[in-house]
């Protein structure tokens, strides 16, 4: 058995919806489909999920929405029509959609996620009725009917260990089984949704509980490049990559893949394999547990902006016990995550994501790091990226730190700091905002120009 995601490219237009069904129809291992909401169906157009979320903020300050309403209606009517969906069909799928997004408030948290969540269960309806019209044996299931019982975090939810034994019933289907990704069910029966990108993450759930033999991941590109094509135009594509490396390089920026659905797969040994629904026989990205690192020491380059860093200094802080614990305790009390910590002798930076530090925060932060840590010096510095090389092969090569370092500054780019993961599969470097595709073309040029 597959399962089979689709993403919210494949699932834009009714012409993305009819390749869906030919990919679907292909190959009868795909039992389980997980599907998003419809997505962009050209350049600069808006995904369904934050025209949902675009209604929501205005609903919630306004008490209703209608032309933004109207707007999303539009999108699903014209699927539907053009998929030669019955009027009857139409009018479920609008009625349905208008009685979610018009659901009481109880907490303003909630009504976002309900909101949120609409994009993918009427798209999941939608594409089982479309089948369903072609005589293929295709049915609706619900992330509450099914056990997908989720932690009760709005916005960022995390599966709950018990939702595997409750879907691995799936595997019993007779029918294809259609299933919304994004979102699952607290254990009090409220909808809550994952991160952002996070039909991907429903998917592997989904693989790893059935315990698939494939987990296909169907977007609009033949394969996971080696940088972000946005940013290079034509970049070598990847055949095959770690779960590892996916996880650094997701996490790093390749937004083509969510990073945490990586960890379900991995944990249930599903391998995955990302493929282009506009191009379905091309063979795509494999990730797997290992693979021969010895012609290929890395594998990717990928990069993110909207980090900051707190620059705390002072002398002798490398004898001070308990001083890292106390500073991470300040940012804990503050609700603020980190991800990296570089630190020297006397002094230590935190890098987080900006968009945590709105100014009161920052000023309080400030504060109380200079009066409970008797600091000399204390910096925020804003509007910075972090480039990540990655590649298994990394720890058995010598000199690849220095070839990125001179490659940066041979393109003029200043490294603000360099950390080199424990894992040792990647290798991470902090600069100015305003040089990230500078920096990205230099390395990729230095380690994939001469391919
Ligand atoms: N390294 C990369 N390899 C492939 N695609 C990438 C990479 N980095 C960023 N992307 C972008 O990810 C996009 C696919 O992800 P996404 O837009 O979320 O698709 P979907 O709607 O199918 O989930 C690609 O069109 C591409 O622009
Ligand atoms: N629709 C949601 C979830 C998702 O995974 O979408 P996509 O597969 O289009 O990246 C979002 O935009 O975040």
């Amino acid at each position: 058995m597959k399962v089979a995601k689709f993403g919210g490219t494949s699932l834009a237009t009714a012409e993305q919806i009819r390749k869906v069904y030919d990919i679907i129809r292909s190959d009868p291992a795909r039992k389980i489909i997980v599907v998003s909401a419809p997505g962009k169906r050209f350049d600069g157009d808006i995904k369904v999920t934050d025209m949902l979320i675009a209604y929501a903020e205005k609903y919630l300050t306004f008490g209703s929405a209608e032309q933004e309403l109207n707007s999303i209606l539009a999108r699903y009517i014209e699927i539907a029509q053009e998929l030669a969906l019955s009027d009857e069909v139409i009018n479920n799928l609008t009625k349905g959609i208008i009685d979610h997004l018009t659901s009481s408030i109880t907490d303003r948290n909630a009504f976002m996620d309900t909101v949120k969540a609409t994009g993918e269960k009427f798209s999941a309806k939608l594409v089982a009725y479309y089948l369903q019209s072609r005589e293929f044996d295709a049915i609706y299931v619900d992330p509450n009917d099914a056990g997908l019982v989720v932690s009760n975090k709005f916005g960022n939810a995390y599966v709950l260990e018990e939702s595997y034994q409750n879907l691995n019933k799936l595997k019993n289907t007779s029918k294809v089984i259609i299933f919304p990704g994004f979102f699952g069910y607290s254990t009090d029966g409220t909808i809550v949704t994952f991160p952002r990108g996070g039909s991907d993450i429903t998917g592997a759930i989904l693989a790893a509980a059935v315990n698939a033999e494939y987990y296909e991941n169907f977007t609009d590109v033949d394969s996971v490049f080696a940088v972000n094509p946005q940013i290079v135009p034509n970049p070598q594509g990847i055949n095959e990559l770690t779960y590892r490396e996916m996880r650094e390089l997701a996490y790093a920026g390749f937004t083509v893949l969510n990073d945490e659905a990586l960890m379900p797969a991995y944990r249930a040994n599903v391998p995955v394999n990302v493929k282009n629904t506009n191009n379905p026989s091309a063979p795509g990205t494999r990730i797997v547990i290992s693979r021969d690192a010895t012609d290929r020491p890395i594998i990717g380059i990928a990069s993110d902006s909207g980090f900051c860093s707190i620059y705390v200094s002072k002398y002798l802080m490398n004898r001070e016990i308990g001083f890292g614990r106390k500073l991470l305790e300040i940012l804990e009390d503050e609700g603020l995550s980190y991800e990296h910590i570089p630190s020297g002798i006397d002094n230590i930076s935190v890098i987080l994501r900006g968009n945590q530090l709105n100014p009161e925060i920052e000023k309080r932060v400030i504060n109380r790091i200079k009066e409970q840590l008797n600091v000399e010096d204390v910096v925020i510095e804003r509007n910075l990226a972090l480039i990540m090389i990655v590649g298994e092969g990394m720890r058995s090569t010598v000199g690849i730190a220095s070839r990125a370092t001179e490659a940066l500054a041979k393109a003029s780019v200043n490294i603000e700091m360099i950390n080199q993961g424990s894992s040792k599969v990647s290798m991470m470097f902090g600069i100015k905002a305003i040089d990230e595709e500078k920096a990205i073309k230099a390395l990729y040029f230095e380690f994939f120009g001469n391919d």
